[in-house]
């Protein structure tokens, strides 16, 4: 037992061992060579007689070996160190290649050439021959270019993609011509003399078309490769060719010497070649300080050709755009010919010149109806004048010195072309090269905002009408827009219309007005100190001195107090300047009253505007209905101004609300209009009702974003520059246009105004602040549920059911509360009564619904709007317009 113990346990320590040196050597797991040196010698096999050189061949393995060890471990210490030899300038590896590219050209050119690049030139010759055959001849030169090429210049990784195509197809040509020329060898030995590996492509191609064809197929791959490679579009090629030979009939003497890049460069950036014109600064900036040179040299070499080029340019700019016209200019593929003929230098983008046009003068004199007199018009020569418009400064050229800066250092391909400066900012076109997205402009925007020195940059993308990029950004020696000098303007002076309202200058120095008529309302908003008073007191000033008060009355509203206490007093008021929030619910109360008298005239009258009716009634084409005592006589425009509509909408939200809501939606016709502003253009002042009916907008600076997003749909008024620089966007229009709001002083608003006082007393109406709660009182029977009540009344009309349950359900009222809101709807003839389990019909349409709203909140009923449509306007009293 013991024995057989003894033996078991001798069994297992053999079993053991192996175990425990397998997991060692999991670990540590010895060289191959060494492993298999230990089992030769675990297992020596039986011994060998040595033969005599024996001794020297392990001699010479062993240093072998000790050899391959040393490069190992050099390797790995290479390796070790590869990731700082990573971070090496990029620039010092572009060299390392490209004196790697030379030192094969120069070893591949003496073996092939001459057979004397020892072993290692045959061994690559060898190579290069296996692969491409014959072709491997003009390898060389073709290797010399390309390190020249990475020498000499910047990395152009956007080329790299057609290059590659471009010479992937030549050389399949060269190589498929190759193997047909040799015959189309079938042995290995035959390729190194013809077209190698790639040439057998051929081979094949020929096993499935005739010779002939395979040709065929081989030069129009090589064709392809050569426009690929020179960046020529087939459909420019008879234009490369007529320019071709147009040059060599001598007109174009040094053309030959230029490459197509260069060419191409010279068309496409016309402000960096510009630097390399030989220094005349000087001279130029005698004649115009714009010709002074704005762009620091990059760093190429100036070129006698480029110097000889723009030398013609500034001698003769039409001659030197004949004969860049006529130059073969593989650019034009990419960019139209009129924008390739485009100067060399940022030019002045001029706005159109309404100078030119003839001004037309109207009377300043002119008569009041009823008898009153003549009123004179203020002149507006009591206007003052505001600095000269500069067209381009000293300014203009630093900043594109520093813009085109950025564009170099940042590689990005594109070109300052022309700036228009307006009064505050000047936009600079940016024009990209081809396969430049807009977008690298734009990340550039704080580097931009860094070089120009100002965090006001804004990119517009593109200048509408203009395949350019906008880069504005702010004057350093901006002007002020005065008033006087946009209302002498000829676009002011040839538009007699009332209403026509100075905002100021655009961003190409050109005036801007607009007709308050067509807007037809517009909301002025912004932070506070940006410009909005100013804006407000040009449109007023423009109206005061256009318009007498028979075509023009006017409501003002100043909840501020002081911002329109100079106007008291001028004959265009129908009442005082109203100061008071609620006094001012109650003037718009009035103006809807007022709206809807206009509708009821013009309906009777058959015509659909105000100015159809007023031309009518001074033609004496329309008469009062028979039995009526009223004289018709025309309607002034009414304008209706509100300085802070967040004042009002703190003390009367929803009356204020509902009133400037149906002012807006039907207004237009009946020639009434509304400016409204506000320096809070928050959500709840500019609610999404005001807004949708409010189309015409200017932002002045704002204070966030979102701000802006309130006032115009979209960013941009956040990084305006205050003091009346402005984002106008007209109704219809789908971008906002930079302007810099006119400007007026206080003595010129206290000028114009005494003229008007001088002239005639105001006329006002009694009715317009009388309170409307005094007028009708809200019924009892509603008591304290108004408002549930007018939620009722919106879903019944907007659904166009008459259902008890759903006012339960959406109102989330008791079955009795909402059979008594269906009940009061009964009662007001919004629905009809009950018919048991069916639904009642609804009485009032969808469309009536905001006047309904309306007359439901004085204490009307729908019987009231239906009557107030249909009935005389000579019926009730108070449906007699009082004369303005
Ligand atoms: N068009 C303009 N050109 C030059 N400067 C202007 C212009 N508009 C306003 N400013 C300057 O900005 C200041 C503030 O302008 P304004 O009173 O019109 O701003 P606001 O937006 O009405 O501010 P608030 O809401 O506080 O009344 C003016 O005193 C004036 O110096």
């Amino acid at each position: 037992m013991a024995g057989t113990s003894g033996t078991k346990t001798r069994s297992s320590a053999p079993k053991k061992a192996p175990a425990a040196g397998r997991s060692r050597g999991a670990s540590t797991r010895p060289p191959a060579g060494r492993s298999s040196r230990g089992a030769t010698a675990a297992k020596p096999g039986p011994r060998k007689k040595q033969p005599p050189l024996a001794g020297v061949a392990r001699a010479v393995s062993q240093v072998w070996h000790g050899l391959g060890m040393a490069a190992g471990t050099l390797a790995r210490a290479v390796g070790r160190n590869a990731a700082s030899a990573r971070e090496l300038d990029p620039a010092h590896r572009r060299d390392g290649a490209g004196l790697a590219v030379f030192a094969l050209a120069l070893i591949s050119g003496v073996a092939l050439w001459f057979h004397a690049a020892g072993a290692l030139g045959d061994a690559i010759t060898g190579l290069f021959r296996l692969i491409i055959g014959n072709a491997a001849m003009v390898l060389p030169p073709l290797l010399l270019a390309w390190s020249i090429h990475l020498l000499r210049q910047r990395p152009q990784p956007e080329r790299r993609g057609r290059l590659l195509v471009g010479c992937g197809a030549i050389l399949l040509t060269l190589t498929g011509m190759l193997h047909l020329w040799a015959g189309s060898p079938q042995r290995e030995a035959g390729w190194a003399h013809a077209g190698g590996v790639i040439g057998l492509l051929a081979g094949e191609l020929e096993r499935v078309l005739p010779a002939s064809l395979v040709l065929l197929v081989l030069f129009l791959l090589g064709a392809f490769g050569t426009l690929v490679v020179t960046a020529t579009p087939l459909n420019q090629l008879p234009e490369i060719v007529r320019g071709l030979f147009v040059h060599s009939a001598g007109k174009g003497e040094d053309a030959p010497h230029q490459s197509v890049a260069e060419r191409l460069h010279l068309k496409r950036h016309p402000a960096q070649d510009q630097d390399e014109q030989p220094g005349d600064d000087a001279a130029d900036s005698e004649i115009d300080p714009f010709l002074a040179d704005p762009f620091p040299a990059a760093g190429r070499p100036a070129t006698k050709r480029r110097a000889a080029k723009a030398a013609q340019q500034e001698q003769d700019p039409a001659e030197f755009d004949a004969a860049t016209e006529i130059l073969p200019d593989p650019a034009t593929a990419e960019v139209d010919a009129e924008a390739a003929r485009k100067p060399r230098r940022p030019r002045v983008v001029k706005a159109p010149v309404e100078e030119d046009l003839p001004p037309i003068s109207r009377p300043t004199q002119l008569e009041l109806n009823g008898g009153a007199g003549m009123y004179t018009l203020p002149s507006a020569d009591i206007l003052g004048a505001g600095s000269q418009h500069l067209e381009h400064t000293r300014a203009n050229d630093e900043v594109i010195a520093a813009l085109s800066q950025v564009f170099d250092e940042f590689n990005v391909d594109c070109a300052v072309t022309g700036f228009s400066r307006g009064p505050t900012v000047t936009r600079y076109e940016v024009e990209l090269g081809p396969g430049v997205k807009v977008e690298r402009i734009t990340q550039l925007t704080r580097n931009i905002a860094y070089a120009v020195k100002s965090p006001d940059v804004r990119i517009i993308s593109p200048i509408p009408g203009k395949s350019a990029v906008g880069v504005e950004i702010p004057n350093t020696d901006p002007e002020i827009v005065m008033l006087g000098d946009v209302l002498r303007s000829n676009v002011a002076l040839r538009d007699h219309h009332p209403m026509l309202a100075a905002l100021g200058k655009d961003v190409e120095g050109g005036f801007v007005v607009a007709n308050l008529a067509k807007m037809p309302h517009l909301l002025v908003a912004g932070a506070t100190g940006a410009g909005k008073s100013s804006c407000i007191n040009s449109l007023i000033l423009s109206v005061l001195t256009r318009a007498t008060p028979d075509q023009v009355r006017m409501v003002l509203i100043d909840p501020k107090r002081v911002e329109f206490a100079a106007y008291q007093g001028i004959p265009h008021l129908v009442t005082p300047v109203i100061t008071n929030p609620k006094k001012a619910a109650d003037a718009l109360a009035w103006v809807v009253r007022e709206m809807d008298m206009r509708y009821e005239d013009m309906e009777a009258s058959a015509v659909r505007h105000i100015d159809d009716f007023n031309r009518k009634v001074l033609n004496g084409e329309l008469t009062a209905p028979p039995g009526s005592e009223r004289v018709y006589t025309p309607y002034p425009y009414l304008l209706v101004i509100i300085d802070e509509l967040a004042d009002l909408m703190m003390v009367a939200p929803r009356d204020v609300e509902d009133a400037v809501v149906r002012i807006t939606q039907l207004a237009r016709a009946a020639g009434i209009h509304l400016v409204i502003a506000t320096q809070r253009p928050s959500v709840d002042v500019v609610t999404g009702l005001i807004k949708a009916n409010v189309p015409s907008r200017l932002g002045f600076k704002t204070s966030s974003v979102t701000d802006s997003r309130v006032i115009l749909d979209q960013p941009g008024a956040e990084k305006l520059l205050g003091k009346g620089d402005g984002l106008f966007l007209p109704m219809g229009a789908s971008k906002p246009a930079r302007i810099q709001g006119a400007y007026v002083t206080d003595a010129e608003i206290n000028a114009i105004v005494a003229h008007c006082r001088e002239q005639l007393q105001p006329t006002y109406r009694e009715d317009v602040t009388a309170p409307v709660a005094a007028s009708k009182e809200i019924d009892s029977d509603i008591g304290d549920d108004l408002d549930v009540f007018l939620q009722a009344v919106e879903l019944v009309v907007s659904t166009q059911f008459g259902s008890t349950s759903m006012l339960q359900r959406k109102l989330r009222v008791g079955f009795a509360k909402a059979g008594r809101l269906m009940d009061l709807m009964e009662s007001r003839s919004i629905v009809g009564p009950s018919e048991g389990s069916k639904a009642r019909d609804v009485l009032v349409k969808p469309d009536e619904l905001a006047g309904l709203m309306y007359t439901l909140r004085n204490g009307g009923t729908a019987d009231d709007l239906v009557d107030d449509e249909g009935d005389d306007p000579d019926e009730d009293g108070s449906s007699e317009p009082a004369p303005f």
